[in-house]
């Protein structure tokens, strides 16, 4: 099986690109045709059926290598057909135990490879370790679990994460509100390069949604918990179609069959397949492949609680579990008989033919698969094609992000997230109709407060209301923020756009919503409450109150990117709100403040006090309160000054530190984003570092064992 690397490998210059070649009917044994699909046949020169034979037959279009060792950058996303090999050799991935007793194993010391024209299946019953599997070699484990072992990408130790290969999650992350054609022709802008002309971004777009028989729900808006929309299957089928938009190199797959039926299965995997063909490498997990579509996979990953039950062609596979006592039954799929044979949730024991039935236990059939896999010949192959593949140096993977220029991605960007805005009640519709309500009942309650004594302490709660209560709901935004952070991290981690391009987007097409939410109820409010007259005091309360929203927006926005989770979320921005409002100057005098801590800095920090302080003087300034017979008339300078205690300086400067910090918050939630994507790699090889070392034992132990 092993074959020298030098007859495998052919020149990438001398690599046709599929997607550049004539496009033609191609025949399919099963009876399903394309005609939009380029003649890959003329690339790949594929036997009747490709899934079968050597590993490494298809691979007629392996990368170029350089001796130097230095390699050609390139971004592996953007350059079509450009091949990656994909090594991984003594793979242990452990967690720590719960119960703090020790570590689990997820997955024990497992090899394999993956080369340009094959589609590599990973498979094993559930919860084996197949999306542990797909995520190591992706580099995208948590940081909670540690892993030892080498994963190369042509040859050498590079990230694959930020955009030069795609992956595809088990679970949809889609923008709820957008329909297929918006969803697909937005991300198509996004990721392909500006440099080409929109009306062949389109049309790759539309041929995308054609494979991935999606043309019939172009125009159904994708939906999710807050409306019915796509069905499950759908929804996997615009995820993936999202995803081959750019033809990537490298695509890693998680269930992409799940909730398809078999027919659609069957496309959506010869789809893959074909891509496969025109110099790709594509390694997908899969639960439970009909025979059609498991014969489509070039090679098979099995594995069995993190074990590897084999590693090697797909029709090697059927005689491996022959020779070991566990033939296919005539009738049955092959994968269903792996499948079974090695899922130990159910059954507890299985008969093996050797010169008459003996009973195993499920345990005592994997370990015996197991060991017989390790010392067979396919295993020895597979080593020495690691080994091989190993050696020489191949191209350097260009992490980067979108094709699209900062401009088209901030445009593409903003406009999507304009619509999603608009579409989704929850983000800001909502919002108006609460703040409208709430600003009634506050204007009813102080309803035309007057000029009196009595006025000087409900002005005061009027507008600190307003300034605390009205933008502390800008929580009930919250869940919308963290669906919009899950989309961004999906997409970022695939290098769709960058984090700068997301901060300006999402900045420019809140903006208009939020000036909406702060004007429409702050004018009620005003009116009703009968404030300061004249036009340059309504609409300072309306900017203070809109700078005030940004603040928020901005404050929440960084919560979202670090706690994505709508409880622990909202309790986050609930209780940073709830500390700046208690130091904000009105629950207690600014004088009053405990020094230091609660003063500097806390006190200087809440937006609160530059709020208030905006709204009092806005309010107070000007006016003289007199109404008590025999008493002397108050003027407002004075109750800023006794009451209120606010420092002397503008009210138009407390306006501009708001506006001030909206604008550090967002740059505060662009320093986070790219803060995590430095600093959680870090961390991950910090500690596979420090597990290295300590885990050098137990592995030595698990490899004997
Ligand atoms: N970060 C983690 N912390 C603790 N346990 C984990 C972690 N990641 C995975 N596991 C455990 O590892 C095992 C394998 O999980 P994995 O998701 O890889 O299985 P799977 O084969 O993809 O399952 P399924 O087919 O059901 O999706 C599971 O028992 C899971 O609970």
């Amino acid at each position: 099986m092993a074959r020298s690397t030098s007859e495998q490998q052919i020149s990438r210059s001398e690599q046709p690109n599929a997607d550049a070649l004539p496009l033609r009917h191609t025949y399919d044994p099963h009876g399903y045709q394309s005609t939009t699909e380029p003649d890959t046949a003329i690339a790949v020169q594929l036997g009747a059926n490709p899934a079968h034979g050597s590993l490494d037959r298809p691979h007629v279009m392996g990368g170029s290598r350089d001796h130097s060792g230095v390699g050609r950058i390139y971004s592996s996303t953007r350059l079509e057909g450009a091949g990656v090999e994909l090594t991984w050799k003594d793979i242990f991935v452990t967690v720590a135990s719960k119960d703090g007793s020790g570590k689990r194993l997820l997955l024990q010391n497992v090899n394999g490879y993956a080369v340009p024209g094959t589609v590599t299946a990973i498979m094993g019953p559930s919860g084996c370790g197949k999306s542990t599997l797909l995520d190591t070699l992706a580099g995208r484990l948590s940081s909670t679990v540690k892993q030892t072992g080498e994963i190369l990408v042509n040859g050498r130790k590079q990230s694959l994460s930020y955009g030069n290969s795609a992956y595809v999650t088990q679970d949809d992350v889609l923008m709820a509100t957008l329909t297929v054609r918006e969803a697909v022709y937005y991300s198509a802008q996004l990721q392909l390069p500006s440099s080409m002309p929109l009306a062949e971004k389109r049309e790759r777009a539309d041929a995308t949604i054609q494979d991935m028989g999606l043309e019939g729900s172009i125009n159904t808006t994708i939906g999710g918990w807050r409306a019915r929309g796509l069905s499950g299957g759908e929804k996997r089928r615009v995820t993936i179609a999202i995803h081959i938009l750019t033809r990537p190199s490298l695509l890693f797959l998680d269930e992409p069959t799940s909730g398809l039926d078999s027919a659609a299965a069957f496309h959506v995997v010869n789809r893959l397949r074909r891509l496969a063909a025109g110099g790709r490498t594509v390694i997908a997990s899969i639960h439970q492949p009909s025979s059609d579509v498991f014969e489509l996979f070039s090679s098979l990953f099995l594995l069995s609680n993190g074990r590897t039950v084999y590693f090697g062609p797909t029709s090697d596979a059927q005689g491996f579990f022959s020779a070991n006592g566990f033939p296919c039954p005539p009738l049955r799929s092959p994968s269903d008989h792996y499948l079974r044979t090695i899922n130990k949730d159910f059954e507890k024991s299985r008969d093996i033919e050797e010169g008459g039935q003996v009973k195993l236990k499920v345990e005592q059939v994997i370990d015996l698969l197991v060991k017989s896999y390790a010392n067979s010949e396919i295993a020895m192959d597979v080593k020495n094609r690691i080994d091989d593949l190993t050696k020489e140096k191949g191209d350097i993977l260009e992490s980067g992000s979108s094709g699209a220029n900062f401009f088209t991605q901030v445009r593409v960007l903003t406009v999507r997230s304009f619509k999603n805005m608009y579409r989704d009640l929850g983000y800001y519709w909502l919002r108006l109709a609460i703040y409208i309500a709430l600003c009634i009942c506050l204007g009813t309650v102080f309803y035309k407060v007057g000029m009196g004594y009595s006025a000087i302490q409900a002005r005061g709660a009027m507008l600190m209301f307003v300034a605390a209560f009205l933008t502390f709901m800008a929580i009930g935004g919250f869940p919308a923020f963290v669906e919009d952070m899950r989309v961004f991290d999906r997409e970022r981690l695939n290098g769709h756009y960058g984090v700068a391009a997301f901060v300006v987007a999402n900045t420019i097409s809140s903006s208009p919503f939020v000036f909406m939410i702060s004007a429409v109820p702050g004018a009620i409010a005003y009116f009703l409450v009968d404030l300061h007259h004249g036009f340059d005091h309504f609409a300072y309360f309306v900017l203070t109150l809109y700078a005030c929203m940004l603040v928020v927006e901005s404050l929440m926005m960084m919560v979202a990117s670090i706690v994505p989770d709508f409880l622990l979320g909202i309790i986050t921005g609930a209780g940073i709100q709830g500390v700046f409002m208690l130091t904000g100057g009105f629950f207690r005098l600014p004088n009053d403040i405990p020094k230091p801590f609660w003063t500097y800095p806390v006190s200087y920090m809440a937006f609160h006090t530059y709020a208030n302080e905006g709204f009092y003087k806005n309010d107070f300034k000007g006016l003289t309160f007199d109404n008590v017979p025999g008493a002397p008339p108050i003027s407002g300078e004075t109750i800023l000054k006794d009451t209120y205690q606010v420092k002397s300086f503008s009210k138009w400067v407390d306006l501009l530190i708001l506006l001030g910090m909206a604008i550090l918050y967002r740059f505060l939630f662009f320093g986070l984003i790219k803060l995590k994507e430095r600093v959680r790699p870090m961390i991950k090889d910090w500690m596979s570092r420090t597990s290295a070392s300590s885990s050098d034992d137990s592995v030595v132990e698990d490899k004997n064992a």
